[in-house]
């Protein structure tokens, strides 16, 4: 589904950020992204939905190398991704469900299959209840789901999501990576970086580890 070729990744002033990444994620995999700060997992990700674009090598997602693809079919490729921040990057002048349709209406989505489609997304995430509300008056956790719900409603085949839990408490962070197993058991396949060892470890799927930019470990994880 998602597969780096030789792939470094050097900013403007030198820094490499990535050094030939050798990387096979089939879908359905769920896969975490994990090392120290600064290692390049942000970056790792920024590719996938071509935010960045590789030095060097090549990145291939559902079989189109995005080193071909032009300016004009980016946005077809991003409507495939969905993106989830630590920061979750909500609208706060729109209520929760204004906030989830926005990807939908932006497309043009028919009316009523946004209704249809909003409601499925706060229904999996359990937010139905506070669709009129607005994102202040929710708890942390809650407007991460928000944020989720809004990454889903699409029906991504692909999912990204970058320290999702980065400013949440043990209980509600468990959750929001329950939410994320519940998406990979549907097929989808769902990258995220994240340096809570404690939970990537319970959680016993893949795990990358990065180092300077460099893949040191991918450990293939032990769930069925
Ligand atoms: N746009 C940019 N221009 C220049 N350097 C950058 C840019 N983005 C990231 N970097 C540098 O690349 C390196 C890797 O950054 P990246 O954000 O991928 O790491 P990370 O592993 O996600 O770190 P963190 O856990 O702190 O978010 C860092 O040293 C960072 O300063």
């Amino acid at each position: 589904m998602i597969r780096f070729e030789g792939v470094s990744k050097r900013y403007r002033g030198g820094f490499e950020a990535l050094r030939n990444l050798q990387l096979e994620i089939g879908q359905g995999e769920m896969v975490f992204v994990t090392g120290h700060s600064g290692a390049g997992k942000s970056t790792l990700l920024r590719l996938i939905p071509l935010l960045e674009r590789p030095s060097q090598g090549q990145v291939v997602v559902g079989g189109i190398n995005l080193s071909r693809l032009r300016k004009g079919q980016i946005p077809q490729l991003r409507r495939r991704i969905g993106m989830i921040f630590q920061d979750h990057r909500l609208l706060f002048d729109r209520t929760v469900y204004e906030n989830v349709a926005l990807p939908l209406i932006i497309r043009g989505t028919p009316h009523r299959e946004v209704g249809r489609r909003v409601r499925a997304a706060l229904g999996k995430v359990g937010l139905l209840s506070k669709e009129k509300a607005y994102p202040i008056t929710l708890s942390g956790g809650e407007q991460q789901r928000v944020g989720i719900a809004r990454a889903v409603v699409s029906r991504p085949p692909v999912l990204l999501a970058d320290e999702p839990t980065g400013n949440l408490d043990p209980a509600l962070s468990e959750e929001i990576m329950q939410l994320f197993l519940e998406f990979r058991r549907v097929g989808i396949t769902v990258v995220i970086a994240s340096h809570d060892l404690d939970l990537i470890a319970r959680l016993r799927q893949r795990v990358i580890t990065l180092e300077h930019g460099r893949l040191i470990d991918d450990w293939q994880g032990a769930a069925a």
